[in-house]
């Protein structure tokens, strides 16, 4: 009787496409329950290529690991996924295109978050208040302690990493990169209204004790049953919090990219 591997059953996510020009393989179909990723390419706006060919499928409990040199495209490919970059191929979400959602409500539940998050105005608080009156309307649940529940928890998230409950009344333009990249991604968590995840580089400014705190939160919270995130695509440049996040391993090289067994190191 032949026993599977970890390897195996690795393998089996990772599905080598037929080119099919109108639509999709029987094979791409059947794994399309969460994420698909199908002859994925982008070029700059010069018309350079950036990558092309990218298959993934992406199932619960993932957490992809995007490795590669600098300036390979890995941040390019996030931005794809989340529809902030143009693209040819096919990104399916459940079945269907971002499209279809509405891109602001797609990006609510496929939720990137950069490396380097944009200067927004006014300060954290403001900027949560706003997302999560945003977020309350989309659930039709608009009474007050949804609301107040919305503000609570990501403020709860980031005290957990060690931010002061200050700093969120504090200009976004006057806090340490190390903070503003722990209130945006506990912004994002603390929401909870993605059940996928792209994170660049998300603790890239951040300590090592700092890097571990945010590491283990997210892995946690992909672990529980008490929200909605199913799985996560994470870049990293640090092959230890490869090995210490991922389950499945991303290389980015030569124009495409392909799946490792085990971390690279
Ligand atoms: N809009 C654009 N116009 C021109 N070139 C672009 C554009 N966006 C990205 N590029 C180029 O595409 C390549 C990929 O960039 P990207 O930021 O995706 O790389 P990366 O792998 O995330 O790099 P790093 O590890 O340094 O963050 C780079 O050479 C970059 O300069």
């Amino acid at each position: 009787m032949k026993h599977s591997s970890p390897a195996a059953d690795r393998a089996r996510n990772w599905v080598p496409m037929p080119k099919i020009p109108n639509g999709f393989s029987h094979t791409y179909m059947a794994g399309a329950d969460l994420f698909t990723v199908h002859d994925l390419s982008c070029e700059t706006d010069e018309g350079a290529q950036i990558f092309s060919g990218i298959n993934l499928v992406l199932n619960q409990g993932d957490i992809v690991v995007v490795q590669g040199k600098s300036g390979c495209g890995k941040t390019t490919f996030l931005k794809c996924l989340a529809h902030l970059h143009l693209y040819t191929g096919d990104v399916v979400f459940h079945g269907n295109s971002p499209k279809s959602y509405g891109i602001p409500v797609y990006r609510t539940k496929v939720a990137y978050v950069p490396q380097r998050p944009p200067l927004l105005p006014g300060s954290p608080r403001d900027f949560l208040s706003t997302a999560s009156s945003f977020a309350a309307r989309r659930k039709k649940e608009k009474n007050a302690s949804m609301l107040a529940k919305g503000l609570e928890y990501p403020v709860r998230i980031a005290s957990s990493w060690g931010i002061d409950e200050q700093l969120w009344d504090r200009d976004w333009s006057n806090l340490s990169g190390g903070e503003t990249q722990r209130i945006a991604l506990a912004i994002t968590m603390g929401l909870d209204s993605a059940e996928v995840l792209l994170l660049d580089e998300p603790t890239s400014a951040l300590d090592h004790q700092s890097s571990l705190q945010v590491e283990r939160l997210i892995a946690d919270t992909l672990k529980s049953n008490d929200n909605g995130l199913k799985a996560i695509i994470w870049i990293t440049h640090s092959p230890e919090q490869a090995g210490r996040v991922g389950t499945r391993f991303l290389q980015f090289s030569g124009g495409s990219a392909y799946e490792e067994y085990s971390p690279p190191v």
